[in-house]
């Protein structure tokens, strides 16, 4: 197929683990009190923090759901709530320059190269939309958003379901087969090829110190990073 569109992962392949884990992540857990005490109430706010009380039993002060969350950011809970809440705190982090978001540089060059190439691109991350629109905003290369013409997070389903990915053609009026989707996850690599879509596995070393070769790649066409991506596999 000449021009697949481009469906693009995060965290592993746009941008280290590292950065998510020991940047984002820690930013979170600690600026997270301060932000539901000043902004608890605000009804954008507060609908995710009663989803999470609601969810936990019926937790009824701030303070233990701040703590939940807390918990939920030390084991990467992929939950919507919380990561509506989290891009919530970065922004204040990218407004502060605080910190910037780096990409991986054969990574922002390649996204600038098929978008000039005629790809339209798209991002499905478990970060929330408003902080993946964020993260691509404040890049070490720039401000890369308007080479995406589709976001989309786990409101359309989890990344290691099929469905998500079916969801996710529908809402870019793009066949399956016309989608290719770059993953450092295997398991979602998985869910995107049973739903129809082309895959290339992202094997960074930087990220995967071991190369995820054969069996471990599932069966994926792979690379080491965008420069080998082979848009035609
Ligand atoms: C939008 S940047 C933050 C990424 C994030 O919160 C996360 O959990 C990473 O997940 P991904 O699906 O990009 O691997
Ligand atoms: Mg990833």
């Amino acid at each position: 197929m000449a021009s697949p569109l481009i469906l693009t992962d995060i965290e592993g392949t746009t941008s280290s683990i590292s950065f998510v884990k020991d940047v984002l992540f820690p930013y979170a857990r600690r600026e997270l009190p301060r932000f539901v005490r000043e902004h608890g109430q605000e009804p954008e706010v507060r609908r995710w923090l009663d989803q999470v009380a609601l969810e936990s039993g019926g937790l009824c002060q701030d303070a233990m759901i701040v703590e939940t969350l807390q918990g939920w950011i030390d084991e990467d809970r992929k939950h919507t709530a919380l990561k509506a809440l989290q891009g919530m705190v970065w922004s204040a982090g990218y407004a502060n320059a605080d910190f910037t978001a780096p990409l991986y540089p054969d990574a922002a060059a390649a996204l600038r190269r098929w978008h000039a190439d005629g790809h339209a691109l798209a991002v499905y991350s478990s970060g929330s939309v408003p902080a993946q629109k964020l993260l691509f905003a404040h890049t070490d290369a720039g401000d890369l958003t308007g080479l995406f013409s589709g976001w989309f997070d786990t409101a359309v389903g989890g990344k290691r379901e099929a469905a998500s990915y079916a969801a996710i053609a529908r809402e870019l009026d793009t066949a399956p087969d016309g989608i290719l989707f770059l993953s450092d996850v295997v398991a979602e690599l998985d869910a995107a090829r049973d739903a129809g879509l082309r895959t290339t596995l992202i094997d960074r070393r930087e990220d995967y110190p071991q190369p995820r070769t054969g069996a471990a790649a599932g069966g994926h066409p792979r690379a080491t990073g965008f420069d080998g991506v082979d848009l035609a596999a």
